[in-house]
Parts: structure tokens; C-alpha cells; sequence
């Protein structure tokens, strides 16, 4: 089995690609999920982030008012670590269970999508494809401006928050461009979704070219 961590910038399209993924039979683990599940009320990192938030930051039914959160950590770096550092240990706690179950469900590989991918760099040393989903300034600017009805300085907050995706592109393997129309962005995902089988088939041969050596080593050290 192997993994693939896919990452990009807020509003570069990661959810847009991993639903052709998913259409296509693919495992995927979805960090963003994951971080609004460990924040469910009575577990640890809920009871971390109101000791150090406050009550201010919930809603009237005790949950996390994510908006209220969301505008104190983006424009606040040492609240934003602070808040990392509460929630990210669950979350991979929870994504390494998730890993182990489609191992059990006999799943070759598995897609790990994770925002902070290249921020939190030791987790691509796991992975053996990295798959950035890019897509222009200009268009991560007014997507994520028109999907969060946000102003623009609260979107370039959230933007600078993280490492530009240009930089990012410097690290990964595989890049999606999600700066055109969807569909090309989807023939981008099907190329990429026929790279992954194939590399599998890759892994099947070797482990039979592998196997093959082996027998034919044993039958001539038997035979001398
Ligand atoms: C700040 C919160 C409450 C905002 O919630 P909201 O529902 O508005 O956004 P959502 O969770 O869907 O995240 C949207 C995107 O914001 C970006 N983002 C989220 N958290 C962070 C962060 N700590 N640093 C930088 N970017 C982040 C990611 O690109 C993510 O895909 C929430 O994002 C959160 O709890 N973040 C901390 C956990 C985390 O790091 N999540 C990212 C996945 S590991
Ligand atoms: N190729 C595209 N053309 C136009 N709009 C797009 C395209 N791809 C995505 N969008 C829109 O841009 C927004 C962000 O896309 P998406 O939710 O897939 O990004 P994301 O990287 O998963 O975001 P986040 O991690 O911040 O939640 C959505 O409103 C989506 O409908």
C-alpha cells in the first residue's frame, strides 16, 4: 500500500479534484473533515480550545463558532500555532486509524488530503506522490472571496496564512492546474488517476520480477 498526499491553498480546488477521485473509486481521507470532528463538544482539543479561546468562540449550543475562530486565527499567527498545536496531533491520530481501516479493506493506496501538507513538511517524507492543486492568485483571490463572502483583506489573510502555492509547487510530484474551466481540471484528475493504477501495476511486476529472481537464485544455489 502506499499513500498520496494531496494539498494546495485554501480555495485552489482540493475538494473540486478529490470528488472526481472519489467518483472514480479512490480512497480519500480529508484533513479538513477530520479537524471539524476532534473539535466536537466533550472531546480534548474542545476542551483545549475553550480553556485557551474562552467561551466567546462558541455558539448558543456549545458548539465552536467556526467563523468567530476562524477570523481570530487568521489574523493572529501565535493564536494560529496555538490552535495547530491542539488540533493537529488529533487529527493525525485519527487520519493514521483511517489509514489503517482501507489497509484492512485492502485498498492499494490512499489519498491523504491535507491543507498544511507542505507547512508541516515531515508528513510528505510518508508519501510517495505529492499532488498540488493550484490554481492563479488571482483566481484563489475571488473564488474564496465568493465562496466565504469575504472581503479581500480577509481573504488575503487567510491566503498569507499559508505558504504561497508557488513555492509549494517547487515540492510536489504531480501538479493539478485549477486555474480553467472544470473540465479541464477533471481530464487533469483522470491523467493522474491513470498514473496512480498504473504505478500499481509497476509495484505488481517488480514483485514478480522479485520473485521470479529469487526462485531462480534458490534453484541454481540448490543445484550447485
Ligand atoms: C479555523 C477554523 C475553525 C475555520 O473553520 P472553517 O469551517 O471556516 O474552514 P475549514 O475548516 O473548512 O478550512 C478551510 C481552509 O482553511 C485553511 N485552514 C484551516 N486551518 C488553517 C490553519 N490552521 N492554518 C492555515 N490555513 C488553515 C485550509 O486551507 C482549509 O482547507 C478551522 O479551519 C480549524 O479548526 N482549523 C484548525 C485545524 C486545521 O489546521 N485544519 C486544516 C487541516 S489540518
Ligand atoms: N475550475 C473552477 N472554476 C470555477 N470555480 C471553481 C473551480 N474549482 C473550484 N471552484 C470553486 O472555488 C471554490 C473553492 O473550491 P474548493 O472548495 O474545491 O477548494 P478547496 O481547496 O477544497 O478549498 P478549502 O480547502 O479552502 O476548503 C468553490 O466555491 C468551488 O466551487
Amino acid at each position: 500500500m502506499f499513500l498520496v498526499g494531496l494539498s494546495g491553498g485554501i480555495a485552489s480546488g482540493k475538494s473540486t479534484v478529490v470528488a472526481v477521485l472519489q467518483e472514480l473509486g479512490c480512497a480519500v481521507i480529508d484533513a479538513d473533515v477530520i479537524a471539524r470532528q476532534v473539535v466536537q463538544p466533550h472531546l480534548k482539543a474542545y476542551q483545549q480550545i475553550v480553556h485557551h479561546f474562552g467561551t466567546e468562540i462558541l455558539l448558543e449550543n456549545g458548539e465552536i463558532n467556526r467563523e468567530a475562530l476562524g477570523s481570530i486565527i487568521f489574523s493572529q499567527p501565535e493564536k494560529r500555532q496555538l490552535l495547530n498545536s491542539i488540533t493537529h496531533p488529533q487529527i493525525q491520530k485519527e487520519m493514521l486509524k483511517q489509514i489503517l481501516k482501507y489497509f484492512v479493506l485492502g485498498y492499494r493506496y490512499v489519498i491523504l488530503d491535507i491543507p498544511l501538507l507542505f507547512e508541516t513538511n515531515r508528513l510528505t517524507k510518508l508519501m510517495k506522490y505529492t499532488v498540488l492543486v493550484y490554481c492563479s492568485p488571482g483566481a484563489q483571490l475571488s473564488r474564496l472571496m465568493l465562496r466565504n463572502g469575504l472581503s479581500q483583506a480577509e481573504a488575503e489573510a487567510r491566503i498569507h496564512s499559508q505558504l504561497p502555492l508557488e513555492e509549494k509547487c517547487r515540492f510536489a510530484t504531480h501538479i493539478i492546474d485549477n486555474s480553467g474551466d472544470p473540465e479541464s481540471t477533471r481530464r487533469q484528475v483522470l491523467r493522474l488517476h491513470r498514473h496512480l493504477e498504473d504505478s500499481l501495476h509497476f509495484l505488481w511486476l517488480r514483485l514478480a520480477v522479485g520473485t521470479v529472481l529469487a526462485g531462480v537464485g534458490g534453484l541454481g544455489y540448490l543445484l550447485l
